[in-house]
């Protein structure tokens, strides 16, 4: 546990970056710190290893003032991941990896070894390890950047806006390579970004902070989207709350239609009785229930009654979710984004259970009073 007790830091020239701040950070969890540029929250993160002194208050780590502790020492048991790596850029991937094992003078082999097996851990290829950070992509470099963190191993991480710098579906794999990481490791994990998104997939905790390095509010995702405590909180989560909200409900509750799914040889005549009237869509399914992609009514109404419906030219069947694992918020997605306006859900191994209309998918939303508050983890990882 780190605790923030009254903590101020004045800089030099009178700026107040964190004023007065208290917040329990809980061990082996995810605490978020978001809030708008300048608000305080890198300032907060470099006092917890003493990069930054504060001015008053007090900042325990397991019950023990870190004025107490050398910094270089305390540098040394807490993991510290920056934007951009910050990685050495004349030592080797495996050799920046090992550079706190090093300073703890462990011997050479011992450190490769540990920069080996960092390396899988992250995900990286081993056959990078004598690269050079030039010579590995933004998103690689941040892998490396993570691996020289947990290196020696620390209970404590902190991460400075590690997933930045690098483009949106790289920053979703680091993201869900961290959530990865630590359902297996439960780190102590403090996270800064502007990111409410990011913060509200990866944190357990979310604190936001307002101008003048006050917090505004520190809860679970889940209660900070249906609770927001103030106008400043409820302005910088977004209108799109509500539609954030929807993370946290499971969408296998869906009613899912298996009527207007149909082979890929169905005949057209059969597949005008199953559409029936008013359907407009149908999906069209391979021998393995995978979805090949939809054919309208209206495009089968001039084909022949004996033409396979695998035979007419499909539309593509767009995005799907995963009925058991997705949450609402994918299903959503998936209908919108889906050239017909239905959602195809899928079990994990890619076949069909049914296709669910935008409609249904209101009535499903309309359901979700602003009352409920689940306690679960985000479903699924979308967000
Ligand atoms: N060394 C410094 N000297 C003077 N003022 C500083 C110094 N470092 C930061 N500040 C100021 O302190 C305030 C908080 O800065 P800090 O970097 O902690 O905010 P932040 O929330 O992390 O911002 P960002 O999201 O833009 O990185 C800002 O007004 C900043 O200009």
């Amino acid at each position: 546990m780190i605790t923030f007790d009254g903590v101020t830091k004045r800089y030099p020239d009178g700026t107040v970056a964190v004023d007065q701040l208290d917040l329990e950070i809980p061990a082996g969890r995810t605490t978020v710190l978001v809030g708008p540029s300048g608000c305080g929250k890198t300032t907060s993160l470099r006092m917890i290893n003493r990069m930054v002194e504060p001015n008053s208050g007090q900042i325990r780590v397991d019950g023990r003032d870190v004025r107490e502790q050398d910094p270089a020492e305390l540098r040394r048991s807490i993991g510290y991941v920056i934007q951009q790596a910050g990685l050495f850029p004349h030592r080797t991937v495996a050799d920046n990896i090992a550079t706190v094992p090093y300073l703890l003078g462990w011997d050479r082999r011992r450190a490769r070894r540990r920069s080996q097996e960092l390396m899988e851990l992250v995900g990286l290829d081993p056959d990078q390890a004598g690269r050079y950070p030039h010579q590995l992509s933004g998103g690689q470099q941040q892998r490396v950047g993570v691996a020289r963190a947990l290196a020696a191993d620390p209970p404590v991480l902190l991460m400075d806006e590690p997933f930045s710098a690098v483009d949106p579906v790289v920053r979703a794999s680091l993201q869900d390579e961290l959530l990865r990481l630590q359902q297996e490791l439960h780190k102590t994990i403090v996270f800064v970004t502007h990111d409410i998104d990011e913060a509200v997939k990866i944190g357990d905790t979310i604190a936001v902070f307002r101008p003048g390095g006050r917090l505004a509010q520190a809860a679970a995702p889940e209660r900070l989207l249906a609770e927001p405590a103030d106008d400043f909180v409820e302005g910088f989560i977004g209108f799109d709350r509500g539609v954030r909200r929807l993370s946290f409900f499971p969408a296998r509750a869906l009613p899912l239609r298996g009527d207007v799914v149909l082979a890929a040889d169905t005949p057209v005549a059969a597949a005008r009785t199953a559409a029936g009237a008013g359907e407009p869509w149908l999906l069209v399914v391979d021998a393995q229930r995978r979805p090949r992609g939809w054919v309208s009514t209206e495009l089968f109404a001039g084909a022949g009654a004996g033409t396979l419906l695998g035979d007419l030219p499909l539309v593509g069947f767009g995005h799907v979710f995963t009925v058991e694992e997705d949450s609402l918020r994918a299903a959503l997605d998936a209908a919108v984004l889906s050239p017909a306006g239905r959602a195809v859900g899928v079990t994990r191994d890619g076949t069909v259970v049914g296709v669910v209309a935008q409609s249904e998918l209101g009535e499903a939303i309309w359901s979700v009073g602003t009352d409920d508050v689940p306690d679960a983890e985000p479903v699924g990882q979308d967000g």
